[in-house]
């Protein structure tokens, strides 16, 4: 009986036979070779370049100046990397890195995807008879300036990208990588992002915002490098994070993004700073209107916006407008609260029911009429569970537990990648927010604005108040 192995194309071991299948894998084997060389070219262009100057060189030179020349070469690399280590890290690094990376992912992540269960199995089976019927297989990768490093994943049928997502960490931590990811592409496809190098490592300074885009207001960094914006016209605004996170750092951003607007008029920062002016009180100047410390006055002041909210609602019905649009007779409120919980602690029954009722109306109505509200707490298994699904969009910097980042930025979050009760101490201001319009997830550095920062944007905004007379509000 003949014994076939099971890549043989006949039926037969008559040397005619083995002479024609030696024949078309050979012919087979050279299509092959042409599409990679093909592919390759177009995938790792300077790696050609490279490889052919360099073959070149040795054909008309020799080896010797050859060798000269690659030298000389890698000493270039090398001055270039020390020397100019930004235009380095975001030029040449990510195609030096994608060179030899994405070889090493394709070999791995087979072997890796069955190990960490990015596979399917026949549901029908009981779970002890299922085998593993497919994995997830990798498409490309595709490493960034910014050290993001991304496999593309197709995932097979029954394979969702939440299922990616529970099991990131453990293709992450197998490939060396700490910080990983889940990134939508389109369906029956998922991005795997692994973060070898944090550009959020270093404090963030803030950016002078010459018109303040109230859609897209500039408050520091993203880790992919592009600039972290938040939107705050139609929307409020919840920051968690325990106490030195740097919940301070993302208000005076704000503030700072804004500073030309309030200078303009068109918007007006109002604040409440329970813990008695602590922390918004060293830059005081900057707000149009400020309570901190007496429940009882915070809670006339909300009553106020309140007042203001109802007139400037019949004023937009009246003409028909559905939307408020800013301008100096009318600016865009933003009202600061730093510190909910604090906010009602130690105030009478009858003062925590008003400013209960008031920060309902402000939340569920304040976004057509131009207000905003944007509140920091620290603990928000105590605070947010009331208040968090008025609040649109969600900050969550450094957390206690795991629990509390699925509570601040929606269940799936930290699933999805938001690891704030993984953020350092050491970085502070360091923080996830989700992506507007999407379950995506984005890990984000606010500006850090010092005391001396602080006091300086307060004394522009109030000598630039002082210069001008205060308008009359209008709808
Ligand atoms: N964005 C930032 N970049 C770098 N360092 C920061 C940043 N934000 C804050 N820090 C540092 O962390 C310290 C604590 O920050 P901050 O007071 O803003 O925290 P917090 O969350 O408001 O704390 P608390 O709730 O106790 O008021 C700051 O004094 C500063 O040294």
């Amino acid at each position: 009986m003949q014994n076939h192995s099971r890549n043989q194309m006949f039926d037969s071991d008559e040397p005619l036979a083995l002479i024609v299948e030696g024949v078309f894998r050979s012919l087979w084997f050279a299509v092959i070779a042409s599409f990679s060389m093909v592919r390759l070219v177009f995938r790792a262009p300077l790696l050609m370049v490279a490889a052919a100057s360099s073959l070149g060189a040795i054909w008309f030179f020799g080896w010797r100046w050859s060798a000269f020349t690659l030298a000389g070469f890698l000493a270039g690399v090398v001055i270039w990397r020390f020397t100019h280590r930004a235009s380095y890290m975001s030029l040449l690094q990510p195609t030096l890195s994608q060179t030899w990376r994405a070889p090493l992912y394709r070999l791995w992540f087979p072997h890796v995807a069955r190990r960490c269960g990015l596979v399917v199995h026949e549901p029908s089976l009981p779970s002890r008879e299922r085998r593993d019927l497919e994995a997830a297989r990798l498409l490309k990768v595709r490493v960034q300036g910014t050290g993001a490093e991304r496999l593309l994943l197709r995932l097979p049928v029954g394979m969702t990208p939440e299922d990616v997502a529970v099991r990131a960490q453990a293709v992450g931590q197998a490939f060396g990588v700490a910080e990983t990811r889940t990134l939508a592409s389109r369906p029956g496809r998922v991005w795997l992002e692994f973060r070898r190098r944090d550009v959020l490592k270093m404090t963030v300074r803030p950016v002078a915002q010459d018109v303040p885009d109230l859609a897209a207001l500039t408050l520091g960094l993203r880790d992919d490098g592009r600039p972290w914006h938040l939107r705050l016209q139609g929307t409020h605004v919840l920051i968690a994070g325990a106490t030195g996170a740097g919940k301070g750092s993302v208000l005076w951003s704000m503030v700072a993004g804004l500073a030309k607007a309030i200078e303009g008029r068109w918007v007006e920062v109002w604040a409440l700073d329970p813990k008695g002016g602590m922390e918004l009180g060293l830059g005081r100047a900057a707000f149009s209107r400020f309570e901190g410390g007496s429940a009882e006055a915070m809670c006339d002041l909300l009553e106020e916006l309140v007042e203001l909210k109802t007139r400037r609602s019949m004023a937009l019905s009246t003409h028909g407008i559905r939307t408020h649009v800013p301008h100096a007779e009318s600016p865009h409120i933003v009202m600061v609260i730093d510190e909910l919980a604090t906010l009602t602690a130690f105030a009478e029954r009858s003062v925590v029911r008003r400013v209960e009722q008031a920060l309902g109306v402000l939340l569920t109505q304040g976004r057509a009429v131009g207000i905003s509200v944007v509140a920091a707490v620290q603990d928000p298994g105590k605070d947010v569970v009331t208040w968090r699904d008025l609040f649109p969009a969600r900050v969550a910097m450094r957390l206690d537990n795991p629990i509390q980042v699925d509570m601040v930025l929606g269940d799936g979050a930290r699933e999805r990648g938001a690891l704030a009760d993984q953020i350092s101490e050491l970085q502070a201001g360091v923080a996830y927010v989700r992506v507007e319009g999407t379950r995506e997830i984005s890990r984000v550095r606010a500006a850090y604005l010092s005391d001396e920062d602080v006091r300086s944007l307060a004394d522009g905004i109030e000598a630039s108040r002082t210069a001008q007379p205060q308008p009359e509000e209008a709808a």
